[in-house]
Parts: C-alpha cells; sequence; structure tokens
C-alpha cells in the first residue's frame, strides 16, 4: 500500500490497514501518498480507461484509482459509480449572469447522490479490515449510499436518522436496500455523535465522512470534471457546503491535481451554506479561527447541520485556495432549484444552493463575468418530492375525461 493516514494537525501517521478515525491529539485524518506517486500518473491513462468496459474503468471514481486508494481490484466494491453528467443550458447562464457555467450532476449516480463516490471506498475498507456491521448518522442521502454498498457487499448495514426531518425519498432508499434505520430525537449532530461513540467503542465502522476513505472517493467528482473539461481548470468550483466533506475533498482533488501537473492553474472554491444552517458561513466572516455549532434549519434538508466535523479541513482549503464561503437564503434556494428544475435537469433543495450562490458571487461582483464556473448538483430531483410539490408552482389538475374540455384546457 502506499497510503498512509495523516493527521492534518500534527502530521502523526499512522496504517491504514487499522481502524482509526482520528488522531490520538484529537486532529482529523487524511489519507496522503507520496507525491512523487502521483506525479507518475498520466492523465492519458485516466483518458484510456474511458474507452474500456470494465467496471473499476467504467467508474468515475476507481477510473482514478492509483490516486484514491491501491487495492487488488478483486476487493474494489463498486456499483460503479460516477460518470456523471456536465450540463450546460442558456437559462443557468442567464439566470446567474454567468455566461461560462456548467453544472455536474452527482445526482445521477446509483443511488441519485454524490454519496456514492464516498462510500465505495468507505464499503470497500470496511470489508478489506474485516468490519461486519458499518454505520452513520444521516441526513438521508449517507444511508441510501450506505444500504446500497453495504447490501453490494454482504454487510450489515443501521443508519441513524433525525426523526421527521429526512426527506421520504431517501428513507425509502435505505429500507429498500435493508438497511436498519434508527430514528434519533434531534438534529443531525445528535445523531453524529451517537454513531461516533458506537464506532469509538468498536461497535460499528463509521463511513461518515469523517471516515477520511469517504473523502478519497469525493476527489473523485473533481477529477472527474477536470478530465470532462479535457484537463483544463474552470476558474470556479462552487458547492454546497454542510458537514464539508466535499469542500474538504475538493480542495484536496485539486490541491493534489495541480502538485502532479495534471492542470496548470488551481481554481478557487466556493462553499456555500443555506442561512438557517451557516456555521461555517459565521465563521469565515470573522477568519475561520473557530466554529460556533448551532441549531440549524432549512428548508435544504440535506444540509441541515448545525455542527460541519469536516471543518478543520474545509478551513484550511479556504485558505489554500483563496475560497470563499457564502450563505444564501431559502427563498434563493428554491428560485435556483426552480431554474434548474424547470431546464429538465432538477435537483433536490440543497444542490440549489451552487446556482443560488454562484449567482450572489456574480451579483458582488466576487465572480467576474468572464470566469469559468463549474458547480455541483448533489442531489436527484426525486430524492425530495414534497419540495417539488410544495414549490413547483404547478399542481395536478383535476378535469373530467372530455375530449372537449381537455383539448379547451391545453390550447388555452
Ligand atoms: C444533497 C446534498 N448536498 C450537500 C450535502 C452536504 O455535503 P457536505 O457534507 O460534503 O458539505 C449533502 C450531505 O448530506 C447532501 O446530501
Amino acid at each position: 500500500m502506499n497510503e498512509v493516514l495523516r493527521c492534518i494537525e500534527c502530521q502523526q501517521e499512522y496504517s491504514i490497514d487499522r481502524i482509526r478515525y482520528s488522531c490520538d491529539c484529537g486532529g482529523l485524518l487524511a489519507v496522503e501518498r507520496p507525491l512523487e506517486k502521483l506525479k507518475e500518473l498520466q492523465t492519458s491513462l485516466f483518458d484510456q480507461r474511458c474507452l474500456s468496459q470494465k467496471d473499476v474503468d467504467v467508474s468515475g471514481v476507481w477510473r482514478f484509482r492509483e490516486g484514491i486508494l491501491s487495492i487488488p481490484e478483486s476487493e474494489i466494491v463498486t456499483h460503479p459509480e460516477g460518470n456523471t453528467r456536465l450540463y450546460r443550458r442558456k437559462a443557468l447562464a442567464h439566470w446567474s449572469g454567468i455566461d461560462d457555467i456548467a453544472f455536474k450532476h452527482e445526482g445521477e449516480n446509483p443511488t441519485g447522490s454524490f454519496k456514492d463516490r464516498g462510500m465505495t471506498l468507505a464499503v470497500t475498507q470496511a470489508k478489506r479490515l474485516g468490519a461486519n456491521v458499518v454505520a452513520c448518522a444521516s441526513t438521508g442521502n449517507t444511508s441510501a449510499a450506505l444500504a446500497a454498498y453495504a447490501a453490494q457487499a454482504g454487510l450489515k448495514s443501521v443508519v441513524f436518522l433525525p426523526d421527521g426531518k429526512v426527506a421520504m425519498g431517501k428513507l425509502a432508499q435505505a429500507l429498500g436496500y435493508g438497511a436498519q434505520c434508527l430514528a434519533i430525537t434531534g438534529s443531525f449532530d445528535v445523531a453524529m455523535a451517537m454513531v461516533k461513540d458506537l464506532a469509538e467503542r468498536g461497535d460499528v465502522y463509521l463511513v461518515n465522512s469523517l471516515n477520511p476513505f469517504r473523502l478519497e472517493g469525493q476527489k473523485s467528482i473533481i477529477w472527474e470534471i477536470l478530465q470532462n473539461l479535457s484537463w483544463q481548470a474552470p476558474d470556479w468550483i462552487v458547492v454546497p457546503g454542510g458537514n464539508l466533506g466535499n469542500t474538504s475533498a475538493f480542495g484536496k482533488a485539486l490541491r493534489e491535481a495541480y502538485d502532479a501537473g495534471w492542470i496548470s492553474k488551481l481554481p478557487r472554491i466556493a462553499s456555500i451554506q443555506a442561512e438557517g444552517a451557516n456555521p461555517f458561513y459565521k465563521s469565515y466572516q470573522q477568519g475561520l479561527r473557530s466554529l460556533d455549532a448551532m441549531e440549524p434549519e432549512t428548508v435544504a434538508t440535506a444540509i441541515r447541520i448545525g455542527n460541519p466535523v469536516n471543518f478543520h479541513k474545509a478551513k484550511r482549503v479556504i485558505k489554500d485556495l483563496n475560497g470563499v464561503v457564502e450563505q444564501v437564503t431559502d427563498q434563493e434556494i428554491i428560485a435556483a432549484k426552480l431554474v434548474i428544475d424547470r431546464q429538465g435537469i432538477g435537483c433536490e433543495p440543497a444542490s440549489a444552493c451552487s446556482l443560488a450562490g454562484a449567482k450572489k458571487l456574480r451579483d458582488q461582483g466576487i465572480i467576474k463575468a468572464h470566469e469559468s464556473v463549474v458547480g455541483i448538483l448533489t442531489g436527484h430531483m426525486l430524492k425530495d418530492t414534497d419540495a417539488v410539490l410544495q414549490h413547483s408552482g404547478r399542481e395536478l389538475e383535476p378535469i373530467r375525461a372530455n375530449l372537449e374540455e381537455i383539448s379547451k384546457k391545453i390550447l388555452n
């Protein structure tokens, strides 16, 4: 194995062959490998693999495997995932005021969100380390991804959900794929603290984004975008921020791609929070020195998170990439979602933070008119059908089955 776990605070290293979620000093761990190994890799290798039909090449995660996790191919648990589309639409450019804007739709993953990219890694690693029970706290999407990948790997999965706060599409997936689903009284953060304690006791293998292997998988979102753009980096990457796993993973992916020589410029990153769940935004306003946890509330249930576990990684990324943290209101989220939905693309509310945030940064002149932007749509529209039914501006119209009457109604 080329990889080690390294503490982001004190640089202490640990083997990846043992289960560990944090350093003895309390710092977060990252999966690291020698830079020389990445520099040896040519982007043409990744491009050639797009022509292969092997699952590990078809996967938009494992196509980059030498930079993700060196493991025998036979041990990889892959659906396969990734290979999501990059959408450009005149209406999105017009609404945001940014001519060169594209959206990577991570809702096109097998379980309908970006979580599959991290979960293929976390469950592969769980199996490799002999875990029997895999668990997560979740606002919904992580539970769906975990349940699906655990089912594939033949592992028992347990998910901890904030009671009454999970969109039905996501709960249905977790139940359908066969996870044990526990509704916890309290927010996501309460559920997160509980599953962390269980993991420390050794009862379960934790696959939240605190698990550094999750973030290695999510790096591939960025590498696939760069590949989609023929390895020409955009000026900006705009991403919703909740537990800040993507913000952290994206920064790592960009830094590695740049240091390895795959791209010749480093994009800036914008992490967009919902105003009602904005601890990272508030911290950014005060120089990213510390984070005050809060009681979150937003229509974007996926990012209803008040104490993001990846704060210390994400703050480093914002500093390293000259990034920004912005907030958007629920109204701005719903307005942006409507634009995306009406393009026939669709996304769940949290995802719309990317478009709402890009527009806000453009309006403020932070994103310049000539700059290129890639936003991430993190989850599928059908994940949260309540949000669609409430905010689409359309409703089911009752009508008698009478040809003349129907004809009059549609032509009016
Ligand atoms: C659809 C969606 N968007 C965004 C997020 C937030 O991602 P992160 O925790 O990486 O900030 C989540 C996390 O649950 C999600 O499900």
